[in-house]
């Protein structure tokens, strides 16, 4: 049987002869893995590789594998990777609702089952009837709910968390980090995060990498 999870198998980054990063891990269903490291010590072009966005003067070995499946030949949109980032990126001339029919699997179709799973996805994080609103309008922590919930609703195979939290305050931070967490957790997608921040790794309760 293929083993599940989100594998980094022998993963090594480069950049011009530098070594940047070198992990060999597995990311279990529901698990939630955090690399901490130095600024500049490669942790978002890591984020990149699994994404297949990384740009191409860095050198790289190794397999990603989810789910036993070897992503390397996939383009970046056919990779079914979830990634949060601490700017939230919301696309400013789309409505909320329209935010969220970008992330929305196209497996759901005709208007009126859209529309539901939409307005379902924002009642689910304490936002029904945002959907007309226009996301310069909300504020960081609603932001941050709503690009929860248009990843989610992309069906992800593994969730990808590049310092989603740290443009919050601590207060926001604990609660949107929860929510996120628990949104992880029960759909059991395998998670790696990217932090600065140590509470941010503890509440994830994985294990911890060292890079850098
Ligand atoms: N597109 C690129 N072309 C060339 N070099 C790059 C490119 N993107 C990043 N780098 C370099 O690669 C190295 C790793 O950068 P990366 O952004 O992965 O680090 P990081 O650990 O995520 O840093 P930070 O914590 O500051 O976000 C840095 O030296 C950076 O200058």
């Amino acid at each position: 049987m293929a083993e599940a999870g989100l594998r980094l198998d022998h993963v090594r980054i480069n950049l011009r002869g530098r070594a940047l990063i070198s992990l060999d891990t597995l990311i279990r269903p529901g698990e939630v893995t955090t690399v901490m490291g130095p600024s500049g010590s490669g942790k978002s072009s890591l984020l990149a590789l699994v994404t297949g966005t990384l740009a191409p003067e860095f050198e790289t070995a190794g397999q990603v594998r989810i789910d036993g499946h070897d992503l390397s030949g996939l383009r970046p949109e056919a990779r079914r990777i979830g990634i949060l980032f601490q700017d939230h990126l919301l696309f400013p001339h789309l409505s909320v609702g329209e935010n969220l029919a970008f992330g929305l699997h196209p497996r759901i179709e005709g208007r009126a089952a859209r529309a539901a799973r939409i307005g379902a996805a924002l009642s689910e994080v304490g936002l029904a009837g945002f959907a007309d609103r226009d996301p310069a309008t909300l504020s960081g922590g609603q932001r941050a709910r709503v690009a929860l919930m248009r990843m989610l609703l992309s069906e992800p195979r593994a969730v990808l968390l590049d310092e989603p939290f740290s443009g919050l305050d601590a207060a926001l931070r604990a609660q949107i980090r929860a929510q996120v967490l628990d949104h992880v957790r029960q759909q059991r997608l395998p998670c790696l995060m990217v932090t600065h921040d140590l509470e941010d790794a503890q509440a994830a309760g994985g294990p911890i990498l060292r890079v850098g």
